[in-house]
This record gives structure tokens, sequence and C-alpha cells, in this order.
């Protein structure tokens, strides 16, 4: 299968510091992984990175063969980004149809199958991003990179914050978007049993370092492992 993003050796931080250490990763088309680790083990560090908005030390990022290592994150995104930040960034005055619509680019995901996705934004399509709960805020922002047409979605910590009854909400429409459609995408998130069942692999990161990669499936039949790598 093509691969659809390759990291080698990157190391990347904030300014001078360094927080990655010489990660490698390889996510091939219609793969999606899950990015586990303890706090500050530089996960959101990884996704930025990839987005484009840290700085950069050493090694490569490609996506789709080609090499965006030295580009800026606006030159990224066309190139087939999603992004979910940790802080969703809705737009707090628009409408939540005029965020779907805001930043869209043209592909297989319209207004209409966003809207069938995620049910409750239809009902409050002209509602403002600041009327939302978390949950729904959660969804736009997802629904929004949706509309971008990625090829490869990120997603940082989408479960946080949220209640249970949407967190389950959340997760059924994730694994209809990388499990169904085969989104191919990369989720950070602390809740790993709950992430688990819904991506192909995954890895664990331990200050910027892979320290572990394996399937979803064997690190979830090992609860032993999963314990020593990331209880606290
Ligand atoms: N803007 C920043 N400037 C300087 N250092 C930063 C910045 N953001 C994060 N760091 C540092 O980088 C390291 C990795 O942080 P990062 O947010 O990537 O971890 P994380 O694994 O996503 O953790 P969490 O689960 O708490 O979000 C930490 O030591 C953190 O203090």
């Amino acid at each position: 299968m093509a691969v659809l993003l390759r990291i080698q050796g990157l190391v990347a931080g904030y300014g001078e510091a360094r927080v990655l250490a010489k990660v490698d990763l390889v996510l091939e088309q219609g793969k999606s992984l899950a990015l586990l680790g303890r706090n500050g083990a530089g996960k959101t560090t990884l996704l930025d990175t990839i987005v484009g908005v840290t700085t950069h030390h050493a090694g490569a990022i490609q996506i789709d063969g080609k090499d965006v290592t030295r580009l800026r994150a606006e030159q990224r995104t066309p190139l087939g980004i999603g992004w979910v930040p940790q802080e969703r960034n809705v737009f707090r005055s628009l409408t939540v149809e005029e965020n779907l619509t805001a930043t869209a680019r043209p592909g297989s995901w319209t207004l209409e199958r966003v809207y069938q996705m995620f049910p409750r934004l239809k009902e409050r399509r002209r509602n403002l991003g600041n009327q939302l709960s978390g949950g729904e805020q959660q969804m736009l922002a997802v629904a929004r990179a949706l509309m971008l047409n990625p090829k490869l979605l990120l997603l940082d910590e989408p479960l946080e914050g949220l209640a249970p009854i949407i967190v389950d909400e959340l997760l059924a429409a994730l694994r209809r978007i990388v499990t169904d459609e085969g989104m191919s995408a990369i989720i950070v998130e602390q809740k790993a049993r709950k992430v688990l069942p819904l991506t192909d692999d995954v890895i664990v990161l331990e200050r910027g370092a892979v320290t572990y990669r394996d399937t979803s499936a064997a690190l979830l039949a090992a609860p032993e492992t999963l314990d020593a790598y990331l209880s606290v």
C-alpha cells in the first residue's frame, strides 16, 4: 500500500528546545494510528510538527511522496492535512454552517455528508460557535477538518473533557470515518482503551522518542504492557 506519511530522524521543538528526539514513523494510506504517551511526552509536538507550527531541527517529513519539511503550515494544509488541535479553534462568532464552509475545499466530504455524520450539527447549523457545548464544538472541529477533504486527519485529544455520552457519540463517528470511510488518521489520546479499538497501529512516545510500536490489537491484548507504558 502507498505510504502517505513518512517521518525520518525528526528532531523538532520550540525555539532552541528540542522535544522530539529522532522520531521515525510511516503511515500507509487508509491506515490509522493511535499516538499515546504520558503528559509531556511530546504527542502534541509531533502533531504540531507534521502541521508545521514548531521549530525544525533535523530530519524529514514527506506527505504523499512530497518533502514538506521546509514548507510553512499554510503551504502544507493544501497538500492534504486536516488538523483538529486540542483547543478546537472553532470560530465563535460564526454559525456552525459558516464554520464548516469558511475553509472548505472541494472533494467527497460535503456539507450534506458531514451533517449525516454529525446530525447534531445539522440541528444546530444556525447557532453561533460560542453557543455550542464542548462536545458540539469538538464535533464541529472534526467536521470542519473533514470539509478540507484532507488525505490525513490529525486529532489531538478529541475526547478530552467530554461527557461520557458525547465520548461514545464521537467515537462512533470517528470509527465510521477511519474504519468505514478509510480516512488516514493519527489520533492523540489519553484514553488509550477508547482509541485502540478504532485504530490499526499504535506508537508510544516517551520523552520525545518512540519507545513502543505495534498493532493496536496487540497492545489491547496486553493490558500489563499498556499499563507499564501509560500509568502515571
Ligand atoms: N509552546 C511551547 N514552548 C516550549 N515548550 C513547550 C511548548 N509546548 C510544549 N512544550 C514542552 O514540550 C514538551 C512536550 O509537550 P507536548 O505538549 O508535546 O506533550 P504531550 O505528550 O502532548 O502532553 P499532554 O498529554 O500533556 O498534552 C513538554 O516538556 C512541554 O513543556
